[in-house]
């Protein structure tokens, strides 16, 4: 990822979570204690995998499985197939994952898996055999008390179905709870689909709802897959008007607000956003246009040095990860334009994989609307116990800034207590009680 380093950089081994400390380490309290806790991975895993292609040839796959940090439980998060994955990127998602599932009070901690592959390029029948063998070469270290894999960026539930098909072959027992994120027919949780875009949604009306904003809220939308798609007629449904979306080829604009209905109806058969009436706008101009909320949706290190004067949006909501690079979220915070946070505004997708993997552990299933009343709820009092801390007594604070502080304090109290740390109880001025 772009951490706006410039040329001498910063030499770590995870350089972009060490910025990310660095920003916290004043508003958090850290100690050097602290960081160094958190500056590293607990475990990197990495393996090139071999894959028989349909023409008999061998592919081979550069992967990945990094476990930051499981002091809250065992480590959580998704697996994303992408050209352009690496170590660093990898590293900084499962570092993210940590603070994600501390500052909405699940019991995991944070890792992240990655592929290089187009899988785009892939027959079924080729992507089937690559993710049975990334559970083959992982198995050792995976499992639904140690570390929960889960879908992100081109990975999806067909995908999760087959990948705990494999570890229960590998173990030789029903292990549901292995992976999160399958189908309801395969023991997935009803709502999984549509959580994280609904946890968002729930996120942006609790903001509203703080921020005291009324009157017609025009909101832009990058990124059209899993996240962005659900999240465009959530929000549609909510009386928001969205007024231009985009995927990777590019965005269509309306400025007196677009059908989300007949566009999601028109695209789950086309997959193309151009075929629909309104105007044709590239990625730039959607994340510069002139919209209340603008809502990055698709890949990270999108807002940046290099257009983050052009933002005219009085509000970011992130749900990519990582969508804001530290220097343009400085930036942001200078102009007075609040970032609700990626580790907040996405945390829904992880919080009903937990939903998921309770369902899995008590063999007892849920109705989507028991799954998205929870997850309302367990956004909600998250969102407040953010703005709580981002009021109270520090009114500089950004809302990242609140939402890293809850979340580093939760999983450095769970460390204090494991590692013999003196003084667990004395984490003051966090907002997060160690009982
Ligand atoms: N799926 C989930 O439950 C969660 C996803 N996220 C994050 O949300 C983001 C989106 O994830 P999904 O919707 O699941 O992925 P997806 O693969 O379903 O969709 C990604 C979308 O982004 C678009 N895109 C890709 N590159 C782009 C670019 N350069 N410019 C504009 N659009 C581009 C794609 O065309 C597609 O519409 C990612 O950052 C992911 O890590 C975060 C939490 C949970
Ligand atoms: O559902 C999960 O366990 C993880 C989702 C994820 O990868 C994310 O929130 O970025």
């Amino acid at each position: 990822m772009d951490s706006d380093l410039g040329p001498e950089g910063v030499e770590t081994v995870c350089e972009v979570c060490e910025v990310e400390l660095d920003r916290i380490t004043e508003v958090a309290q850290l100690t050097d204690q602290d960081i160094e806790l958190l500056r590293q991975p607990r475990r990197r895993i990495n393996a090139n995998i071999p894959v028989r292609m349909d023409d008999g040839s061998i592919d081979v796959f550069p992967s990945f499985r990094i476990q930051y940090n499981g002091a809250r439980g065992p480590t959580k998060g998704g697996i994303r197939f992408h050209p352009g994955v690496n170590e660093s990127e990898v590293d900084e998602l499962a570092f993210l994952m940590t603070l994600k599932c501390a500052v909405v009070d699940i019991p995991f901690g944070g890792a992240k898996g990655g592929v290089q592959v187009d899988p785009s390029e892939l027959s079924a029948g080729e992507l089937e055999r690559l993710s049975r063998a990334y559970v083959r070469e992982y198995h050792d270290t995976i499992g639904p008390q140690s570390d929960i894999p889960a879908p992100d960026v081109n990975t999806d539930a067909q995908i999760m179905a087959w990948m705990r098909d494999e570890y229960e072959r590998l173990e030789g027992e029903h292990a549901p709870g292995a992976i999160t994120g399958k189908p309801p027919a395969l023991d997935g949780s009803e709502g999984r689909d549509t959580a994280t875009a609904l946890g968002g949604a729930e996120i942006l009306d609790a903001f509203v709802d703080h921020a005291d904003i009324d009157g017609q809220i025009d909101v832009a939308i990058q990124g059209f897959g899993n996240v962005g798609s659900h999240l465009a007629r959530f929000l549609h449904d909510r009386g928001y008007n969205v007024v231009a979306v985009s995927n990777a080829a590019g965005g269509i604009r309306d400025p007196t607000g677009l059908a989300v209905t007949e566009l999601i109806d028109g695209y789950e058969s086309e997959h193309d956003l151009f075929e629909f009436d309104a105007t044709e706008i590239s990625n730039e101009e959607l994340l510069t246009a002139d919209v209340d909320v603008l809502i990055p949706a698709a890949i990270e290190d999108q807002i940046t040095q290099s257009n983050m004067a052009e933002i005219q949006a009085a509000a970011v909501l992130e749900m990519a990860n990582g969508p804001t690079t530290p220097a343009a979220d400085e930036y942001l915070a200078e102009q007075g334009i609040p970032v609700i946070p990626d580790i907040l505004a996405n945390a829904g997708g992880v919080t009903v994989s937990y939903f998921e993997w309770v369902q899995n552990t008590t063999n007892e299933y849920w109705t989507e609307r028991r799954v998205q009343e929870k997850l309302r709820k367990q956004m909600r009092t998250a969102f407040e116990a953010v703005a709580e801390l981002k009021t109270d007594g520090q009114p500089d604070r950004t809302w990242r800034e609140a939402a890293y502080t809850r979340a580093v304090d939760a999983v450095l109290t769970a460390e204090s207590y494991r590692s013999n740390i003196p003084d667990p109880t004395d984490r003051s001025g966090s907002g997060v009680s160690p009982d």
